[in-house]
């Protein structure tokens, strides 16, 4: 198990974390989300030892006691995937993935080599040299060689930035279902939604240097506390309650999807179309409620000028407000 004690961190005068504190069990795949800058990338940085804390970080009971303790930072048993791949760049892409196995069993580590490799799609570009690859190859092959001792925990971070939508959803199956087998403990940080909500077994929202929400991905995207906890998972609106309901007078808001609206031209509550975009399954409509800048899913197109009837189902509504 993984436990943070009261993990603080400046990097000058303000503090980056204050006081963070959680466990993470054994297995377990945690997320931690939030906006650019909010310190996603100095926790992981914490826990694998890069940076030294006051607090307390054990692992298993152990405590983890970073560089002002270790002439070599990082713990053998942890990996972490920087932004910056840190890849010998004349070596080849097996080369790369097998640089700290063992030699003593050469058959055995071609074996290693291959799986890894096959694990991040990467079989087809094993003998090229890691500086002919791509920025997004080279971060798969980055991830292979982090897996390649078989970490107990593993630290990500943004692990899918440079790679293709197309090869992503297909790369994060292969990589977290390899994970969960082997029973190895992961944190990613991410700004992308879709790391979070279909893989994390939980996820941390990280705000002005706390935990600022916390939950199954599930709970945090059917429940958002706030407009910023929605926000990490797409377009949100966060819409005046009186522009929804008749004869409501309190100044308070709602949050909610452009998918909580529907259109429904029977509606007596009405909002005129201004931009229409293109999503593929569906539009995204940018409308204006008495005054007030809206995002509703539709099934059609509908053209700039149009008044249209929306309504949100009330449960949803109270749901929201709880
Ligand atoms: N080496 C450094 N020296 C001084 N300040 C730093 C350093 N590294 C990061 N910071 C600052 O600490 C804060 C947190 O940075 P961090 O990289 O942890 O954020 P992040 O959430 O990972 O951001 P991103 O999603 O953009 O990678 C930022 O305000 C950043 O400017």
């Amino acid at each position: 198990m993984l436990k943070l004690q009261k993990v603080s961190f400046s990097y000058d005068k303000e503090p980056v974390l204050k006081n963070i504190s959680f466990k993470i069990e054994k297995g377990q795949n945690v997320s931690v989300i939030g906006e650019s800058g909010c310190g996603k990338s100095t926790l992981l940085k914490l826990i694998y030892g890069l940076l030294h804390t006051e607090g307390k970080i054990t692992w298993n009971g152990k405590e983890l006691l970073g560089p002002n303790f270790n002439l070599v930072p990082g713990e053998p048993f942890i990996k972490y995937l920087a932004q910056d791949f840190d890849l010998m760049l004349p070596l080849t892409a097996a080369e790369n993935v097998g640089k700290h196995l063992s030699n003593f069993y050469p058959n055995k580590k071609k074996k290693r080599i291959k799986e890894l490799l096959e694990v991040v799609e990467m079989e087809d570009l094993a003998d090229k040299k890691a500086k002919l690859l791509s920025g997004g190859q080279q971060q798969r092959i980055a991830l292979a060689r982090a897996l390649a001792k078989e970490p107990e925990l593993i630290l990500l971070d943004e692990p899918f930035s440079h790679i293709d939508h197309f090869r992503k959803n297909n790369l994060r199956r292969r990589l977290f279902s390899y994970l969960k087998e082997k029973n190895i403990t992961c944190i990613v940080a991410t700004h992308d939604s879709t790391d979070a909500l279909s893989f994390a077994d939980r996820t941390f929202v990280l705000k002005n240097g706390n935990i600022y929400a916390e939950g199954s991905p599930e709970d945090l995207y059917q429940n958002p506390p706030n407009k910023y906890v929605a926000s990490l998972f797409g377009d949100v609106n966060h819409i005046m309650l009186k522009n929804l309901i008749a004869d409501e007078k309190s100044r308070k808001r709602v949050v909610l999807y452009p998918h909580d609206i529907s259109i429904k031209n029977s509606s007596p509550i009405k909002a005129e179309v201004k931009k229409t975009y293109f999503k593929g399954e569906n539009f995204l409509i940018h409308a204006s409620l008495n005054g007030e800048e809206i995002l509703v899913e539709s099934k059609k197109d509908i053209k700039p000028g149009r008044k249209v009837g929306i309504s949100v189902a009330q449960k949803l509504i109270d749901q929201r407000l709880k």
